[in-house]
């Protein structure tokens, strides 16, 4: 369901016990990496002897890593080039271990800052193992060389990252300035944080993650704080019953709409059907329930008062009826009058207890911190802003907020203690159990008008199908990303509807679930 993401000195915690408690020693960790590594190289060539390879080596575990592989790939017959980046009696530890079985192997080596690189002549393979996760702060300008010599390479040479592309920062995931852009990444033990960042994404190339040895009980006693989702996440959901009755599927109440906006609850409405909600109720102000009932049969209504704006009044209407849906959400396409404010105060004095906040119910509750006390520490609330809706609760821009989206949804979350999900590239849910979600995907299939609705109605629907809000969002989250990858193929130029994103989740949901993805975290690679 959830893979560990550590942070660089989460990863060196559990490095140290393996060593400490264990006397797991770090050259058979490396030696387990530099395997790891190996076996991925020999699933891209079929046959390795003949081959040529430039391995880059930098000062610590991560070159140690890569004078392992030189040996594995030597053994193989392969035509190996081991650079290293210090002087080779600098070399101590474990890298001094397998830089010395290596020379004793008379395997070629020279150092980085006086290997000419203009006479290198259409090498296969590049090992990228200069720096790992103890890469810190900007790249020494030798680095920086090294590592767009690197890139040149690769354009024409396929290049291996190992446990992390060097220059990417292990948490943020930026480059610093610069980093490898990778075809492989291949991460030891547990993905790394940096690595699901969406600002890592074009360096990753296709991850996969490989276990080294640690301890299960060693992760297990000092878990991570961050996870990336995955796909069994989708297990989640069980073939339904044949003998099944609607209500079983749960109720959604939608509250929103508005004679600008009614597309937006009607997507919220879709979304919540194709994620398999029996029923669907949107409550609007009546004239706006009477033109949307004409074109959407499907979706039930609760026509509010008279005419197209939402009052005060709308809401003694609905009150008593609460109790009956399993889930509300409240927000998309509503309207930010005053008027309007006046109906969502009143129903956050009955606030249902599982309801799910966007749209513009954000917009009201970001600007009244009284408000957002009424539903502080309620566990099974949600919140979905995407980044410019996040900014109000901070007076910050959207650019602020995406440039520190760890920060400011931890800040969030010790202030409220609700569910959040903060939209965007790289999707990130934190929990009332204090941990934080990364969705695997970015893609630009999902950035069109409407995918948030979709997405809303699709938590929504989950929560109303007896799922917890956190399960419920870590499910719809990453639904909502495969539909989007999965129309990528359909579409790479972009031009889908939020409506098709909705249409296809019962296809996606069919064709994914249960497929097995092996060590990759990403399916489409
Ligand atoms: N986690 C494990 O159990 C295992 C990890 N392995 C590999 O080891 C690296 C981490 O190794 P470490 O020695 O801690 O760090 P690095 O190799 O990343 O190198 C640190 C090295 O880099 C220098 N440095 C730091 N910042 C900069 C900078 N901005 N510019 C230039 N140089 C910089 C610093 O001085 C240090 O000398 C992990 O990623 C795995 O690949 C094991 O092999 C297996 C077990
Ligand atoms: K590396």
């Amino acid at each position: 369901m959830y893979l560990p993401l550590p942070t660089p000195q989460e990863m060196a915690a559990w490095d140290k016990r393996s060593m400490d408690d264990f006397d797991l020693r770090p050259e058979l960790l490396m030696e387990n990496a530099s395997r790891e590594a190996f076996s991925q190289i020999k699933h891209r060539f079929a046959d390795l002897a003949g081959r040529s390879a430039l391995l880059f080596a930098g000062p610590g575990n991560n070159g140690g890593d890569a004078f392992a592989l030189a040996r594995h790939l030597w053994i193989s017959g392969v035509k190996v080039m081991t650079l290293h980046s210090k002087r080779l009696k600098e070399y101590d530890g474990a890298s001094g271990y397998h830089l010395s079985v290596l020379r004793k192997l008379e395997v070629p080596y020279a150092h980085l800052s006086e290997y000419n690189f203009d006479f290198i002549r259409d090498v296969d393979i590049i090992v990228d193992g200069l720096l790992g996760t103890g890469f810190t702060g900007e790249l020494r300008q030798d680095y920086v060389d090294w590592i767009k010599s690197i890139n040149k390479m690769g354009e024409k040479a396929y290049v291996i990252s190992l446990d992390i592309p060097s220059g990417i920062d292990g948490i943020t995931g930026e480059p610093s300035p610069v980093a490898v852009r990778a075809d492989d990444t291949v991460a030891f033990e547990e993905a790394k944080l940096g690595l699901m960042q969406p600002e890592a994404r074009e360096y990753v190339g296709c991850l996969s993650i490989k276990k080294i040895g640690i301890p299960q009980s060693i992760k297990h006693d000092s878990p991570p704080e961050h996870y990336v989702l995955d796909v069994d996440i989708l297990d989640r959901l069980v073939i339904p019953r044949r003998t099944m009755h609607k209500g079983e599927g749960g109720h959604v109440l939608v509250l929103g709409g508005s004679q600008a906006l009614s597309g937006a609850a009607v997507l919220t409405c879709l979304g919540a059907l194709r994620a398999g909600a029996g029923l669907v109720t949107l409550a609007c102000p009546a004239d706006l329930a009477r033109q949307i009932r004409c074109g959407w049969p499907e979706i039930m209504t609760i026509p509010l008062g008279e005419g197209f704006d939402w009052r005060r009044e709308m809401f003694s209407q609905l009150k008593d009826e609460l109790p009956r849906f399993d889930s509300v959400v409240v927000g998309p396409g509503m309207g930010r009058d005053d008027d309007t404010r006046a109906f969502f105060c009143d129903y956050l004095e009955n606030v249902h207890q599982r309801t799910l906040f966007d749209a513009d119910a954000l917009y009201f509750l970001a600007g009244d911190d009284s408000l957002m006390q009424r539903i502080s520490r309620s566990s099974e609330v949600i919140l979905t802003p995407h980044p410019g809706e996040m900014a109000r609760f901070f007076h910050v821009s959207a650019a602020q907020i995406n440039q520190e989206r760890s920060r400011f949804v931890r800040e969030f979350s010790e202030k409220y203690n609700v569910n959040l999900v903060l939209k965007g590239a790289s999707t990130l849910i934190s929990g009332v159990d204090r941990h934080f979600y990364i969705s695997p995907f970015a893609t630009s299939n999902l950035a069109v008008g409407g995918s948030g609705d979709v997405l809303a109605g699709i938590i929504g629907s989950l929560m109303a199908q007896s799922l917890s809000t956190l399960d419920a969002a870590s499910l719809g989250v990453y639904w909502h990303g495969l539909a989007g990858k999965d129309l990528e193929n359909t579409y790479p130029f972009r031009g889908n509807l939020a409506r098709e994103i909705a249409d296809i989740l019962p296809g996606v949901l069919a064709r994914y679930k249960g497929k097995k993805v092996g060590d990759r975290v990403f399916f489409f690679c």
